[in-house]
């Protein structure tokens, strides 16, 4: 067997800043990527299968204590429609019927894993690729990022899967591949607005284009779905582009201005699903008790994620307003974690590391699902060393281990060996 492509993808884990939950009904919320990635190692390999239509892959993913074989199936006749070649996926799993050999014996949360996999590369393989014969691959994922914590660590390793999947088609071709998209049956927009996106071959430039990062986009989300049951589109969409953005539900993003800011991140050291979460809240909107109520909540974090890119923007254009406009999201900070706690989607040792932050007079709030995973605080950039240095001893005392991290880092890359 000789080796033959081989590259690594990096995708960041994200905060949310402010808006999470609101975000899956409409209101507009503000994540950013951090500096603490997943890493995917792809490596193409020759291998005497003529089989067009199957790849054996060998997989690794530590983080679940997973190494097997997969055979990626491709689908002789392609959709060219995400969503349709993803509804097809989830009614076979749905029905329960047999779907591949190695992923039926599996339990749960491997299968899920697992399948997401499959769903990416037989999914693209089979629109941009067609036919490969005589190859297998090696895809193995790492990452720093904390399992089912809030800081995104299911989109970035979607948002990886789907961009190696791409990168390898990019390295394969000889030419340029243009894609129509039906619009009746997917609302994929390239940049330009159209339905039109080319892949461009890798040449020179190892990187993606804006209409292809919409497509590793797009292809994310599925894939999260599949995770999270119903995701908002934030957190993929944070992975993918990176830095700092406004993100409102079928409504795309706008990149923000991001000024240098420091997040200190404090885990409480329980984990959960983001999908059990959401669906706890989906479970009272459904309640016309709580209905009305729940709107209220939403209506008023979307003011204050509205309050948060205007005192960034003023950040960004007038960089001596910094402290002062610091000072205003702290208290938004405040204001947005106490209606998360009303939603019900705090936990007591979230509610317990914003009291020991409170006490150095440092504001917290939960990100991402909560009932467990990350709080996170801004850090003044004025703030004396000592001072944060004492903060993270307090908290370890406690048994909450944080650490500093930087925000508004740069989103999917890929890295030639
Ligand atoms: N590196 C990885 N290897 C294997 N599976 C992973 C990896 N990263 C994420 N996953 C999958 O994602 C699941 C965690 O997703 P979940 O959405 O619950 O948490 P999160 O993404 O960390 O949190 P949030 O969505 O609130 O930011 C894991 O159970 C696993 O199935
Ligand atoms: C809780 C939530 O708002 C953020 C999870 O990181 C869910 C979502 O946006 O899909």
């Amino acid at each position: 067997m000789s080796s033959n492509i081989q590259f690594e993808v990096t995708a960041p884990g994200k905060i949310i800043l402010f808006g999470e939950h609101s975000v899956v009904y409409g209101k507009p919320a503000i994540a950013c990527a951090i500096d603490q990635h997943t890493t995917l190692t792809f490596t193409e390999s020759y291998c005497n299968n003529q089989d067009l239509n199957t790849i054996p892959c060998r997989i690794i993913l530590p983080l679940i204590n997973y190494s097997g074989m997969l055979t990626i199936h491709l689908d002789a006749k392609p959709t060219f429609s995400p969503t349709t070649y993803f509804q097809e996926t989830l009614n076979k799993l749905n029905k329960n019927e047999p779907f591949l050999n190695e992923l039926d014996t599996l339990s749960g949360n491997e299968k899920k894993t697992l399948t997401v996999l499959h769903f990416i590369f037989g999914g693209i393989l089979s629109c941009y690729m067609k036919q490969l014969k005589n190859v297998s691959f090696t895809i193995g994922i790492t990452s720093v990022l904390k399992l089912g914590a809030g800081t995104g660590s299911s989109a970035s390793y979607c948002v990886s899967l789907v961009a190696a999947c791409l990168a390898y088609v990019k390295f394969k071709i000889n030419s340029n591949v243009e894609i129509q998209f039906d619009p009746l049956l997917d609302d994929f927009h390239s940049q330009s607005g159209d339905n039109l996106l080319i892949i461009e071959a890798f040449t020179d430039n190892i990187s993606f284009s804006d209409g292809e990062k919409c497509l590793i986009n797009r292809w994310a989300l599925l894939a999260e779905n599949f995770i999270h049951t119903k995701a908002s589109g934030l957190d993929n969409t944070i992975c993918t582009y990176g830095t700092m953005v406004q993100y409102t539900k079928l409504n795309s993003h706008k990149l923000l201005e991001a000024p240098e800011l420091k997040i200190l991140l404090i885990y409480s050291g329980i984990e959960r699903s983001t999908g059990n979460v959401v669906q706890s809240v989906r479970t009272k909107y459904n309640d016309d008790t709580y209905q009305p109520i729940l709107d209220a909540i939403f209506n008023s974090i979307g003011q204050i994620v509205n309050s948060a890119v205007n005192a960034i923007d003023q950040m960004a254009q007038n960089p001596l307003q910094e402290l002062q406009q610091i000072s205003v999201l702290q208290t938004l900070m405040d204001m947005n974690q106490g209606l998360l706690m009303s939603l019900g989607v705090s936990h007591e040792t979230l509610d317990a590391i914003v009291a020991i932050l409170k006490k150095f007079d440092l504001h917290a709030k939960l990100t991402g699902a909560g009932m467990g995973g990350y709080a996170i605080c801004l850090v003044p950039p004025n703030i004396h060393k000592s001072k944060i240095q004492t903060c993270m001893q307090e908290l370890k005392i406690y048994g909450f281990e944080s650490n500093i991290c930087t925000i508004g880092c740069p989103g999917v890359r890929i890295q030639t060996k």
